[in-house]
């Protein structure tokens, strides 16, 4: 696999409430630095106006911006609103850190208005960058917060609370955010779409290597839909050809040492060992489609019975929304928890579809696992 040279790619956005700042600090980072020679200016409007993704059949309403910092490159999302960024989260666009202004913008005073503020003030402060982590979103420990004024940075005024306070978030963002891990990295995972016996062989799994690398020889388990059954790899198979390694985006077959074709079933994975577990119970973040994007047209109650769909998985699952929640309508976001019928490998941040009908009347993504259950 070709590598691409240069600094490593980090997936940033700005997150937050309406009208906290989030377009102002993105123009405001481009334009900083622009100056250093590391982005190209987008203004206020450009960003604002830009015309969205279809992601998925999805629309998405939000814009990215690319720069690059002395150690790093950065794509950039910015989401108007929560429910485009929930949908852009889903669809892929999972940053690995987060800019998060805090708010102020017209309708509180400025950090420019009234001098720099103390570091204790920062709740007041119109205009402060905190960086998140990947999944640190509501804990502040560990949280860089730094105070400026992006519309200063924008306007060319106040250096030391505009231009110097964005330079300093940009520090941030590369001191705190972790890099992505490369996915050749990660334990391999293996999804298994047939089984076939072949005569002289064994049974051989055809699928899909999502992640990592696998070794002839080398420990596997089987998991999902109550198997779990560890075991040796004996072969892998690419375009009909015996092969010893296998990385991540390969289609190939896999024979494991003793596995019957009876053993195995659409939806099971082969992975690296306790790298993954079934689970029938998770917490999720779901938006409902709208009836434009192949949704229903009606209200998605709590009564709903639907098939949820994720790698070469489906299973049916009831569902319980927030609170005394009976509905929600297509075009919002819920977060919703979900009771599988059987278990299958799962993991925090895996994205999955709800489908009723043979209509995807949901995306989502797992944000908690709840229970384990092989
Ligand atoms: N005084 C001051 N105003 C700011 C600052 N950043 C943003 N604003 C103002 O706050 C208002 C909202 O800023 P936006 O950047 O549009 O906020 P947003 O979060 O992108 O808003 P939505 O996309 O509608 O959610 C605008 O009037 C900005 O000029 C700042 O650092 N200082
Ligand atoms: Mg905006």
């Amino acid at each position: 696999m070709a590598t691409v040279p240069g600094p490593p790619l980090v997936k940033t956005g700005t997150i937050g409430q309406r009208d906290h700042g989030k377009t102002t600090l993105t123009a405001a980072i481009t334009k900083v630095l622009a100056d250093a020679g590391g982005a190209e200016y987008r203004s206020y409007e450009d960003i604002d106006d830009a015309p969205g993704e279809q992601a998925l059949g999805v629309f998405v309403k939000m814009s990215c911006v690319e720069y690059a910092t002395e150690s790093r490159r950065y794509y950039h999302t910015d989401c108007p609103a929560h429910a485009d960024y929930i949908k852009s989260m889903i669809y892929g666009h999972s940053p690995d850190g987060w800019l998060h202004p805090g708010g102020g913008g017209h309708r509180r005073p400025d950090a420019s208005d009234q001098g720099a503020p103390a570091p204790g003030q920062a709740d007041r402060c119109g205009a402060r960058g905190g960086v998140h982590q990947q999944g640190r979103c509501s804990a502040h420990r560990n949280t860089p917060v730094v105070i400026g004024s992006a519309l200063c940075a924008l306007e060319n005024r106040d250096p030391d609370l505009g231009m110097n306070a964005v330079l300093k978030l940009l520090d941030a963002l590369d001191s705190h955010v972790p890099l992505p891990k490369i996915e050749l990295d990660k334990p391999f995972l293996f999804t298994i779409e047939d089984a076939f016996e072949i005569s002289g062989l064994g049974t051989v799994m055809t699928g899909l290597l999502v992640r990592g690398v696998v070794n002839l020889k080398e420990e596997a388990e089987l998991v999902g839909y109550g198997c779990d059954i560890k075991t040796v790899i004996t072969g892998l198979e690419m375009f009909r050809k015996q092969i010893d390694q296998a990385e991540a985006g390969d289609n190939l077959g896999i024979l494991l040492r003793g596995v019957k074709k009876d053993d195995v079933k659409r939806g099971m994975v082969i992975s690296k060992p306790r790298s993954i577990k079934a689970h029938r119970k998770v917490q999720a973040q779901v938006y409902v489609l709208t009836k434009d994007e192949g949704g229903m047209s009606t209200p998605f109650t709590c009564n709903s019975i639907p098939h949820m769909f994720s790698l070469t998985w489906s299973v049916t699952c009831a569902l319980t929304l927030p609170g005394d929640k009976e509905m929600v309508l297509p075009g919002e976001c819920t977060t919703m928890t979900l009771m599988l019928m059987e278990p299958v490998a799962l993991e925090k941040f895996q994205r999955f579809a709800l489908k009723m009908r043979n209509s995807t009347i949901c995306a989502g993504v797992i944000t908690d696992i709840l229970t384990t259950d092989q």
